[in-house]
């Protein structure tokens, strides 16, 4: 059925690394890719009525905070965005897309830190970070920074860093080995709570199409 424009409902669709299979779910699932809608324009925000959605294109770690707030009723977003700052938010399927893990890593054949030191450790997940050597009860110096993270070992910036890894190629190439892992990480789907309640039946349908679409695996 083709809606009117006022009655789509709005997916958020990360940027970046999650945007090209984020787009080949949705195409399995609902039949429209939002990465072809959106590529090769300036705008940020495609309608696909007969879907009966519009798809926006936002950055990945804002996407929460619109599903949140009720800007877009539903997103895509890693679990790492979603445990470094959680938020009031549904998350009914997890998409086993954008596999990765945070990960704690030391340069290779580092000396340990005298009993008692707090490591100095670089990240930009200063909250998971803390809860991890906060865990372990181990004191920890949270140096923040947003990118590049590999790095800062190297520069004496920091003693270990916590950063995603997938192939572990750019912590071998930083001379960096992983010591240990703080999160498993895929995209999940979050729904915005009270979108929920109102679009109950097209939300129940949406994520059902997804859920198959994401155990029928990659296309
Ligand atoms: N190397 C990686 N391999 C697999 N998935 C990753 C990797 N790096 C990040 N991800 C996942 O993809 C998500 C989006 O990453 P991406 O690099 O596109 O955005 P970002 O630069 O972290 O965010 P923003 O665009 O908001 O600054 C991450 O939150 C994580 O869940
Ligand atoms: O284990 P690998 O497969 O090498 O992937 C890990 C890298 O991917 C991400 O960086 P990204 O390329 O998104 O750049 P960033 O430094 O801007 O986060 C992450 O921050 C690591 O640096």
């Amino acid at each position: 059925m083709k809606r009117p424009a006022a009655d789509l409902i709005t997916v958020a669709v990360p940027k970046g690394r999650l945007l090209q299979e984020s787009s080949a779910l949705f195409e399995k699932a609902v039949g429209v890719s939002p990465r072809a809608l959106l590529e090769h324009t300036r705008k940020l925000a495609a309608d696909a009525p007969e879907a009966g959605l519009r798809f926006i294109s936002i950055r990945a770690g804002d996407v929460a905070s619109y599903v949140e707030h009720g800007a877009a009723a539903v997103g895509v977003a890693g679990l790492d965005v979603l445990r470094e700052e959680p938020r009031e938010l549904y998350e009914p399927l997890d998409l086993g897309i954008g596999r990765c893990a945070v990960i704690v890593a030391r340069p290779k054949g580092a000396a340990a830190l005298p009993k008692g030191v707090a490591p100095r450790v670089a990240t930009k997940y200063v909250s998971l970070a803390s809860a991890h050597f906060a865990k372990k009860s181990l004191p920890a110096e949270i140096i923040e920074l947003h990118g590049s993270i590999e790095v800062a070992p190297s520069l004496g910036l920091a003693d270990v860093i916590v950063d995603i890894t997938e192939t572990g190629e750019t912590l071998r190439a930083n001379g960096l080995v992983i010591e240990e892992e703080v999160l498993s990480v895929s995209a999940r789907l979050i729904v915005n709570r009270v979108a929920l309640k109102l679009h109950a039946e097209r939300l129940r349908r949406l994520i059902a199409a997804l859920r198959a679409a994401a155990s029928a695996g990659p296309a």
